[in-house]
């Protein structure tokens, strides 16, 4: 099973309207993988919380529907990153999307940890409070965003609901570098699972990103890891390893609580 990992630059030289069309292309060239995956907030950048209200759209607005199109023209799995949703309720979510290959929207997942200490996304947005498992043919997801990569529990539930792989999306600072890939390999070891967590690049309201995308098998051993700048990582994952794992060193089966 391939996966593409796109770390897409949010520097805000570019237009939102450039940087779609540039993602949708980026995600075509990815023909032949089965899943792409694209960052938190790649539109506007984690961190323009001045942006998030402009931008927001609804769950058929202009994002999902440029990444509709670049799914099915690639004939991949998408998990398009996240958006700034504006829900029915008009309140606004960290919202990821994920498309099949004939570009229908398959599922979303509200981040469920806001980032930002009482301001920022924190104030800006609300909470999800679903969890959200995608069954690909070869494995499947666990849905978490950014954030949420700092709480064990939410991925103890979605293994729970069946996850072999987690995606996470994100837009991690580069201050914080050493807990993001930290953090990573623990999710995988501790869920004997795949992480395939896909960051941002560039710098956007004078925050650094950290990039380093990051593919962890369920052993914890890094497969590949992207630098900072624009890239797209290209890695292969055996599906049997998720199993093979969990059977020769039973861990989870070892849980007590
Ligand atoms: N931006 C986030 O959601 C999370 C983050 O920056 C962190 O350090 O955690």
């Amino acid at each position: 099973m391939r996966a593409s990992l796109i770390q897409i630059d949010v520097d805000p030289g570019e237009s939102v309207n450039s940087r779609r069309e540039r993602a949708g292309s980026l995600v075509r060239e990815q023909r032949g993988s089965d899943l792409v995956v694209l960052p938190e907030l790649w539109t506007t950048g984690a961190f323009a919380y001045e942006l998030f209200g402009d931008e927001a759209e609804k769950l058929d607005g202009p994002t999902a529907r440029a990444m509709s199109e670049a799914a099915r023209d690639a004939g991949v799995w998408l998990h398009a990153g996240s958006v700034p949703e504006r829900g029915e309720d008009g309140v606004l979510y960290n919202t990821s999307l994920v498309f099949s290959p004939d570009g229908a929207l398959a599922h979303s997942y509200r981040k469920i940890h806001r980032f930002g200490f009482d301001k920022g996304e924190a104030v800006l947005m609300g909470a999800g409070d679903r969890l959200v498992t995608v069954p690909l043919p070869e494995l499947t997801l666990g849905l978490a965003t950014c954030y949420d990569l700092r709480f064990p529990e939410l991925f103890r539930g979605l293994v729970d609901a069946g996850a072999q792989a987690f995606v996470i999306p994100a837009g991690w600072p580069e201050r914080r570098r050493a807990h993001w890939t930290l953090l990573a390999r623990a999710r995988a070891v501790e869920n004997q699972a795949y992480v395939l967590a896909c960051g941002t690049a560039g710098t956007h309201a004078g925050v650094e990103q950290a990039g380093r995308s990051v593919v962890v098998d369920p052993w914890g051993e890094v497969l590949a890891e992207a630098g900072a700048g624009e890239e797209v990582l290209v890695v292969d994952l055996a599906p049997g390893k998720v199993a093979e794992t969990r059977a020769t060193f039973p861990a989870l089966r070892d849980r007590v609580l």
